[in-house]
């Protein structure tokens, strides 16, 4: 394949630096995604693959270097697919990420937010807790692999530390691949999720193992003893979700705690927890702070999970309705609502909220203010209805929205249709920094109405 000398523009998403071959007459041409580098370097490359617009390359040599590039934390880094710019200072991977969302909102939104957040920090390290770890058997690698997959591959990482994983979660990554590799169903063990809470007393840590055929008792045996000495819950999950049962030591005592909101949310490894525990009561207090909460508001907690939003904010509020696609999360929600003292300000129910219309809000009946913080997908028939619900009944159109997202190409649409059909102002906008070292651009905005 050929190599080149490119010179470095900017980053993509991927956290690959983006640069152009030359034409014949020294124009810019066709565009080059080179892996290993950065903005303002120039890179010797060569191209991997090649399609009639692009090409993908890596880096062989570094001719001019960034001063913003690191020596990065991690010796996976570069091969684990986990993290794609360890390589870059994580203060200038943030401005990137904001760079990434003011893009979004320009092009696909075609809208500018009348004022940037400061975006919200948390630490670069050990962040990460909640992680599904593949697990492959792999005799020319020694045996069991536990790990992320490898970059733009479906094979399982070698990997024998992980800096974005708390450090206990690391340093147990060699002593599982042991554990597996004993077990009698070795082969039919394709997964491990991670899950942390924090109890009073400290961290809780939860293995869910995917078991595709029965333990024999020795195989009972070995994961009780690597759960004494490692101190971690084991649950099993032979099927669907809802056969996920905690198999060892009895009492479950995974939640996770919001001291700020006297709040404790019991939870079970394969819900959907967010991932940095650092930043999400940051997260939460940034919203409630956003939502201006009036004691008298009705509030809407779209796409509420476990009720991570909708419990804090009852806290202020008169009345929150979280509304969930997973029953399991609406009845996990419910009993947390009970277990806080919270059931008389908050009702949950199981709605797919791709298919919201203004049906569904008439029904509802009005908000004062809305929270979406939806999946990668988006919101777009929960905007869509919210921009009609101004034609049909104007005093049912909340006064302030507060977005939650993952995925700013999904936010921009959803602001563009709220701004240009809905009548809303797109005020607020910034990124919070959830997934250090990743291409992950977490970012929260905020609209309100015109009236
Ligand atoms: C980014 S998570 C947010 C969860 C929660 N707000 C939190 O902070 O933990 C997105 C949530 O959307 C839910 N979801 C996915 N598709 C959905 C749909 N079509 N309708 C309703 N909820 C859905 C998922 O189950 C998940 O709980
Ligand atoms: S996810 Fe973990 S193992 Fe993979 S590159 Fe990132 S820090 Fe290293």
């Amino acid at each position: 394949m050929p190599i080149h000398i490119i010179s470095i523009k900017s980053l993509d998403t991927e956290g690959r630096g983006v640069g152009h071959l030359p034409n014949e007459d020294g124009t810019p041409g066709k565009v080059v995604f080179v892996e290993g580098a950065l903005p303002g370097e120039t890179v010797q490359c060569e191209t991997w693959k090649r399609k009639s617009k692009w090409e993908l390359a890596r880096t062989v040599s570094l001719l001019q270097e960034s001063p913003l590039r690191v020596e990065p934390d991690c010796p996976h880094f570069g091969i684990c697919g986990g993290c794609s710019m360890q390589h870059l200072d994580p203060a200038a991977q943030v401005a990137i990420k904001q760079r990434v969302l003011e893009d979004n909102l320009r092009h696909i939104g075609k809208v500018k937010a009348e004022r940037m957040l400061r975006p919200i920090y948390g630490p670069y390290w050990g962040y990460r807790f909640r992680a599904r770890l593949s697990v492959n058997d792999v005799p020319k690698k020694g045996g069991i692999l536990v790990g992320f997959r490898e970059k733009q591959s479906r094979y399982v990482a070698d990997m024998t530390q992980c800096s974005v994983m708390p450090r206990h979660i690391s340093e147990m990554l060699v002593p599982l691949r042991e554990l597996i590799g004993s077990l009698s169903i070795r082969q039919q063990v394709p997964q491990i999720e991670v899950a942390i809470g924090n109890d009073r007393d400290g961290l809780v840590t939860a293995l869910l193992l995917r078991i595709m055929a029965p333990l024999t008792k020795e195989d009972e045996n070995r994961l009780k003893r690597f759960a004494d000495d490692h101190d971690i819950q084991w649950w099993l999950q032979s099927k669907g979700p809802d056969t996920i049962t905690l198999f060892y030591p009895a009492g479950n005592k995974l939640k996770y705690r919001l001291p700020e909101f006297n709040v404790e949310m019991p939870f079970k490894p394969g819900d959907f927890t967010q991932v940095n525990h650092h930043i999400n009561p940051v997260l939460v207090s940034r919203a409630i702070r956003l939502l201006e909460i009036e004691k008298n508001d009705r509030i809407a907690d779209l796409f509420c999970g476990l009720g991570n939003f909708s419990l804090p904010i009852a806290r202020h509020a008169a009345e929150v309705v979280g509304i969930e696609g997973s029953e399991i999360l609406t009845e996990r929600a419910k009993e947390s609502a009970l277990l806080n003292g919270l059931e008389e300000k908050t009702r949950f129910e199981t709605r797919n909220l791709f298919e919201m219309t203004v049906k569904d809000w008439i029904g509802l009946g009005p908000f004062d203010k809305v929270l979406i913080d939806p999946p990668r997908d988006g919101a777009a028939a929960v905007c869509q209805s919210i921009a009609e619900l101004g034609k049909h009944q104007e005093a049912l159109r909340p006064r302030r929205i507060v977005y939650v997202s993952c995925n700013p190409s999904t936010l921009a649409r959803d602001a563009g249709i709220l701004v240009t059909e809905g009548g809303y102002r797109l005020h607020l906008a910034g990124v919070v920094n959830m997934f250090p070292h990743t291409s992950h651009v977490e970012s929260m905005a905020v609209f309100e109405r015109m009236d």
